[in-house]
């Protein structure tokens, strides 16, 4: 058993060192831009850089396993020296990884990335719910006993997501709705903030705000069916987890998106940038000024 829960370290780090993720994102087009070449040994002096830049300073990085993957064995290996030397460093380590299949197998992915005795052990995944949210019960199990995190996708930056995560349940919920009531009633015996999360973009439409007019609060009933595509109309309220938000920089999602996106559940979103931070790099001065603009961005737009 852990010592903290992800939730209690989630707080300290978010107070500590602010409202950030920042993305390891070993692009191709990254790498050129850096000047570095399109292989292990230039995706190593990417990441390593990033992590010397930022680890002691942003609350949370997030490697893209993606990146590290197509490179076969040796790219696994670089992000096992990633995650620990950023770990080492202090930042909380959010592995993207968008796992998800049925129970037996997401157990085994569960104990690769969450069993504290894994090489490759993070301190929280990204998961994806589309074979139901109740086949990642593994998943949230081993968080639980080891002090892990869980981000569950529910409204993905994407624009393609939308067929899929908006489209209505025989009770009138959206998809993505209903994902984010089940991760609600995950964290309902927790005490302080909750370990598992949602990701929810930057770029995707307004939350359902307790401060909208009453006359517009009512046509976002869950049997409703004439919400604009501007308009998800999540509700958020009593989630307790929190919120990885990717789409800023790059993607146009902007500091100023979060209290629409989020409404009031913007206490505990980390907003999340990749190439954005990247593209300032390779020097760590730099990076470190990209990293501490963006976070300050954030913080004033949740306070405000
Ligand atoms: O809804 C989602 C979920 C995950 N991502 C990932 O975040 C980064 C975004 O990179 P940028 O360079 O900041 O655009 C990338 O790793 C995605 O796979 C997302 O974009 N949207």
């Amino acid at each position: 058993m852990a010592e903290k829960s992800f939730g209690a370290r989630c707080v300290e780090a978010l107070e500590r060192r602010g409202p950030l993720c920042v993305g390891i994102d070993p692009h191709d087009d990254s790498l050129r831009e850096w000047g570095l070449s399109v292989d292990v040994a230039g995706a190593e002096r990417f990441c390593m850089t990033l992590v010397e830049a930022l680890a002691d300073e942003v609350a949370v990085l997030k490697p893209q396993s993606a990146f590290f993957e197509r490179f076969g064995s040796a790219g696994i290996a670089l992000l096992e020296r990633v995650v620990q030397a950023a770990r080492q460093a202090g930042a909380l380590v959010l592995l993207d990884v968008k796992r998800g299949d049925i129970g037996s197998t997401v157990r085994a992915y569960a104990q690769a990335y969450l069993d504290p005795s894994s090489p490759l052990a993070v301190d929280a995944v990204t998961v994806s719910p589309f074979l139901g949210v109740g086949s990642l019960r593994p998943m949230f199990e081993m968080a639980e006993e080891h002090g892990g995190g869980v981000f569950v996708l529910a409204l993905t930056s994407n624009a393609e997501g939308i067929t899929v995560q908006r489209a209505r349940r025989k009770d009138g919920r959206t998809v993505a709705q209903s994902i984010i009531d089940e991760v609600r009633t995950l964290n309902e015996e927790a005490t302080g903030l909750g370990s598992m999360g949602l990701v929810i973009g930057a770029t995707v439409g307004d939350c359902r705000s307790q401060s909208m007019p009453p006359g517009r609060q009512k046509t976002y009933g869950i049997t409703h069916t004439g919400i604009s595509s501007g308009e998800t109309a999540h509700d958020l309220s009593g989630l307790n987890g929190p919120i990885l938000v990717p789409g800023m920089g790059a993607q146009g999602g902007k500091p100023s998106d979060l209290r629409r996106v989020l409404g009031s559940a913007t206490k505990y979103a980390i907003p999340s940038y990749s190439r954005e931070i990247a593209s300032q790099g390779p020097s760590v001065t730099a990076l470190r000024a990209a990293a501490t603009t963006a976070v300050e961005a954030c913080r004033e737009a949740i306070r405000a």
